[in-house]
């Protein structure tokens, strides 16, 4: 059982996939940490972030685990625990220019369908390109959408009014159209994804939304 869901920043992804994958007993993998810890690493390493080829000289360097236990999701680079400074401002500022670089791309996506095989009874797996490149033959795709409003004040109440929200959701429009912009699979909804919008939902409401087409795939199995 393969479960991938992709959409823009702050539609859902993160908490609906832990949900599903706690309810059904399933792994749980966040692709967009491990964009933003290869992002972090090179941060710290002075990488310049706007320099494709530079980042792409680097790309094979760090290593990448990504726990997949739904109740405690975990991410290491090079063995430390990186969960705290993928999230700051710095690293979501450049994880865009960083996750465009096909050399980046090829090396996570190796990891991410590694992770997938692993999983003993199955994966959600979240993140942009998840239904369309990373596992087009996954037995459920959704694509989460929510208005820029509603994502930039689901964002803002997270960041604890460290940034005002017309800044919020102008940095989460600009990631947005980095990410769908850019060349190597881009973010996009796949042809046989079942869009939800989340917009006017809660999170039950959404959760109960995937595991019942879950429900459906398992019984015409
Ligand atoms: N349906 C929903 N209704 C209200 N808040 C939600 C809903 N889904 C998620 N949230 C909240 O919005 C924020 C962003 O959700 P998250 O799952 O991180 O989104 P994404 O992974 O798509 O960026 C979190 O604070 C989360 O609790
Ligand atoms: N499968 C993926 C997942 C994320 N990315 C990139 C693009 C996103 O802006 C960043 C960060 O993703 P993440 O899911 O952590 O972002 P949000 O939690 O939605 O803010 O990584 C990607 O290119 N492909």
């Amino acid at each position: 059982m393969i479960v991938a869901i992709d959409g823009p920043s702050g539609t859902g992804k993160s908490s609906t996939s832990r949900a599903v994958a706690s309810r059904l007993g399933l792994s749980y993998l966040d692709t967009g940490a491990q964009y933003r810890a290869i992002t972090w690493w090179m941060l710290a390493n002075g990488v310049d972030v706007d320099d494709a080829a530079a980042v792409a000289d680097q790309a094979g360097k760090p290593a990448i685990v990504s726990g997949t236990d739904p109740a405690a999701p975990a991410i290491t680079v090079d063995g430390v625990d990186a969960s705290g400074p993928i999230r700051t401002q710095e690293v979501t500022a450049a994880v865009s220019a960083v996750s465009a670089v096909p050399e980046v791309r090829t090396r996570m996506v190796e990891i991410q369908r590694a992770c997938a095989a692993a999983a003993p009874a199955g994966i959600v797996v979240e993140g942009r390109d998840i239904g369309t490149t990373v596992l087009p033959d996954a037995t459920v795709k959704i694509y989460l959408t929510a208005s820029a409003e509603v994502r930039a004040a689901r964002r803002s109440g997270e960041l604890k009014g460290a940034q005002s929200v017309a800044d919020t959701q102008a940095a989460l429009v600009r990631r947005d159209a980095a990410d769908s912009g850019r060349k190597t699979s881009p973010l996009a909804k796949a042809d046989d994804a079942v869009e939800v919008d989340t917009s006017e939902l809660t999170l039950d409401q959404v959760v109960e939304q995937v595991v019942a087409l879950v429900g459906e795939k398992r019984a015409a199995r």
